[in-house]
Order: structure tokens, then C-alpha cells, then sequence
């Protein structure tokens, strides 16, 4: 079953997700993507090693840190002063081999569509191969454009030819740096449902760079944060997120944990969503996705508010037991508060005045309170 579900506004926050029973078996057989680069470029010192599974693996971190020279070293488009890049048994590049683009069985999507102007949109998907044409055309909603040249697309438009002619390529690997930065607010939401699509049902590792949470957040299985040539953190989305030493590559509001949700009832009459989580039910403004469908939300940080006590007269909608698992400093001075909610791994961002004022430990119950629209969609 493929379960990434429509989520909310797309602002980061309310995503798609796969749920339970989802790909994990048909990606099980894909093929490992293993890179162990370095190179120098400039001031720059590259050292990267990352197993990358099917699935998607979001690059993250700030400019200059090396996402787009790793992504081009794995599509041969920059050869590496040392190292080994495998895709399954196949060595790409070792030193000795440096196995040239076309023939990496590689998909590379960029920033800008890079379409050929005089040719139609079909013979630009086919321009590759013509692998899975009427399903590839189908899950993109091509098929009114076949007939129509680059120059009358939208950008979004473009974005999905680029990415239908990169699928219909047959790729063993999917390549994406920054597939949405050219596109405005409405046209990254029509391309991202079918990248997220795609990264569900296909059997491939895909890299994908991004400065946006939202994608993070929407696409990333794997999270690698690259900072000054080096990988800083790798791991599950959700692990990655959980852990606050992550933070300070994220925007304030944008640190916190991501967790996964069903959507349970829609209840019209008090305006609300029920979400099902493994910290018990989750309450979201308005009325957010289908019933069944499985959401991530990301928890901001800042947003959570912890009491010793179950508090009454109190207007946030959201209060979850959980227990303080650990307690650890920011670089911005103020303090991590880790917790575990039944089986979710949250955090809250507290004054080092508020931890010692309440007495806040490691062991101790608390409930942890936030309002509803902090994690709904705006
Ligand atoms: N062809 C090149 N010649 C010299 N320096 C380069 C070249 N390509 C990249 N660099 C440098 O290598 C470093 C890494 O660049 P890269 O584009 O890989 O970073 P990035 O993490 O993708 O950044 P951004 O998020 O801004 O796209 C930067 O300092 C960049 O200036």
C-alpha cells in the first residue's frame, strides 16, 4: 500500500507521509548507494561517506557546504581526489575508475528544467528511453502537454517533464538538486505531491537537495546534514529531527521533532482534526487530510510548553504525558528538554531560568502542552 497521504498546507509542518504497511518490503530489494569521497576545492576540504538506501535521502546544510559537489561527484559530473562511489556491486568511481554520466544508469533532475527548446515535450520525456511511458505520463498529468514545446510551460510544468524524462530513462539512482528553488509557492505545491509519489512507489535511491523544511519534512526517509565538507549528522528524518544537536542547521522555528500521525475523525462541529500518534491523540485545527491517511507533523521547539501537572484552565488543546529522558544545552544558550511520549520522541526548548525555577530532571513525569495551531496547518 502506498500510504503519503494529503497533508496540509504544505508550509512544513502538516505532510505527507507513509504510514504503516507502506513501501518498506518493495524498497528492501533496491540498490544501496555507498559513497566514501574527498576532495579539495578551494578552502574547501570534502570528506563525505554515506550509505544511501531506496528511498529518499535529503542533503542539508548551509551554502557552500558541498551537497551540490557530492551530488555532481555521484553523477560524474566532478571527479573526487580519492575515494570509492558504488551503486549496489558497480563501482562508479575508485581512483582508477571514473565511470562517465551516461553510463551511471542515473536520473538527474536540476534546479532549472534544462529541456531541449525545439523538441516536443515527447520527444523530451523520450529522450533517454521511453520506460514506463503511459504510467510515467499518467502520475506526472502529462499527457495534455505531449504536443506542446518547453517554451509554453510553466516552470512546474517544465519541472515535471524534467523529471518524467529522467524517469523514463530506467535510472538505478535519482539525482535532485533543489528539483522546486526556481518555483514560486503554488507551483512547488503542484510538482511536490508527485515527487513524493514517485519516491513512495519507486524502488530506487534518490538524493535530493534542499534549503526548504517542507521538503525536508514531506520527502526526506534519510536526513544527512552536510556542514563545511563533512556529514554532521545522518540518520532516520525522524532520529535526525529528535536529536537538538541537529538544530542549530534549522530555522528557530523550524527545530523540533517530527512525528507520524493518522488521521483518526474530522470533528466539523468543534473545528477540529483528531490525529492517532503514538503519544495518544493529537488535536489540529480545521479539518486536515482524509481519515486513514497517515501525516507527519513537525512539533516545533519552541512551541512546547512543559507543567508538572496536568493544567486546567488552560486553552492550548494539546497536553501529552511524557517523561524527561535528558537535558541538554543549546548553542543559543538556552536548554533542550528531551522527553518521551509513550512511544514519540519529542523536545521542548526551555530558559534555562524556566528548567531550574521548576525543577525540571531526567526521570521525571510531565505533560508537555501546545497548542493546536503550533503544528496545524496555517
Ligand atoms: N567549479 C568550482 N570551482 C571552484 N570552487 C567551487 C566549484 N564548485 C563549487 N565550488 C566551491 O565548493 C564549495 C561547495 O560548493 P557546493 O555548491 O557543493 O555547496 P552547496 O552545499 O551545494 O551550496 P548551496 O547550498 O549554496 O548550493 C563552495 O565553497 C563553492 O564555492
Amino acid at each position: 500500500m502506498v500510504g503519503r497521504g494529503v497533508g496540509g498546507a504544505g508550509d512544513g509542518r502538516v505532510n505527507r507521509v507513509r504510514v504503516a504497511g507502506d513501501t518498506d518490503d518493495k524498497k528492501a530489494g533496491g540498490m544501496m548507494l555507498q559513497v566514501d569521497i574527498q576532495a579539495r576545492i578551494g578552502e574547501l576540504d570534502l570528506d563525505i561517506q554515506m550509505d544511501v538506501p531506496a528511498g529518499v535521502t535529503v542533503l542539508f546544510g548551509p551554502s557552500g557546504a558541498g551537497k551540490t559537489t557530492v551530488t555532481n561527484a555521484i553523477a560524474g559530473l566532478f571527479r573526487p581526489d580519492s575515494g570509492q562511489i558504488k551503486l549496489g556491486d558497480k563501482v562508479l568511481f575508485d581512483g582508477r575508475q571514473n565511470v562517465p554520466p551516461h553510463h551511471r544508469l542515473m536520473g538527474y533532475v536540476f534546479q532549472d528544467a534544462r529541456l531541449f527548446p525545439h523538441y516536443t515535450v515527447r520527444q523530451n520525456l523520450t529522450y533517454g528511453g521511453n520506460h514506463d511511458f503511459d504510467q510515467i505520463v499518467d502520475v506526472l498529468g502529462l499527457g495534455e502537454l505531449l504536443a506542446r514545446r518547453p517554451a509554453g510551460l510553466s516552470g512546474g510544468e517544465k519541472q515535471r517533464v524534467a523529471l518524467g524524462r529522467a524517469l523514463m530513462s530506467n535510472p538505478k539512482l535519482l539525482l535532485m538538486d533543489e528539483p522546486l528553488a526556481a518555483l514560486d509557492g503554488p507551483r512547488k505545491s503542484e510538482v511536490l505531491p508527485f515527487i513524493a509519489e514517485i519516491a513512495a512507489t519507486r524502488n530506487l535511491p534518490v538524493i535530493y537537495v534542499t534549503h526548504a523544511m517542507a521538503e525536508v519534512t514531506q520527502l526526506a526517509d534519510q536526513l544527512v546534514l552536510i556542514d563545511n565538507g563533512k556529514v554532521a549528522h545522518k540518520g532516520p528524518v525522524i532520529d535526525v529531527l529528535a536529536d537538538p544537536i541537529a538544530a542549530k542547521y534549522f530555522a528557530k522555528r523550524d527545530a523540533g521533532a517530527l512525528i507520524e500521525c493518522v488521521v483518526e475523525r474530522h470533528d466539523i462541529d468543534e473545528g477540529i482534526t483528531v490525529l492517532a500518534s503514538g503519544a495518544g491523540p493529537i488535536l489540529l485545527p480545521g479539518q486536515v487530510g482524509r481519515v486513514g491517511v497517515g501525516l507527519r507533523l513537525l512539533i516545533p521547539a519552541q512551541d512546547v510548553m512543559l507543567s508538572k501537572t496536568a493544567l486546567q484552565g488552560q486553552s492550548a488543546l494539546n497536553m501529552i504525558e511524557a517523561v524527561i529522558d535528558d537535558i541538554k544545552s543549546l548553542p543559543n544558550g538556552n536548554l533542550a528538554v528531551i522527553l518521551q511520549a509513550k512511544e514519540l520522541p519529542i523536545w521542548a526548548e526551555l530558559t534555562p531560568l524556566s528548567v531550574r525555577k521548576l525543577g525540571f530532571e531526567a526521570g521525571q513525569n510531565v505533560f508537555a502542552i501546545f497548542k493546536a495551531t503550533a503544528v496545524g496547518p496555517v
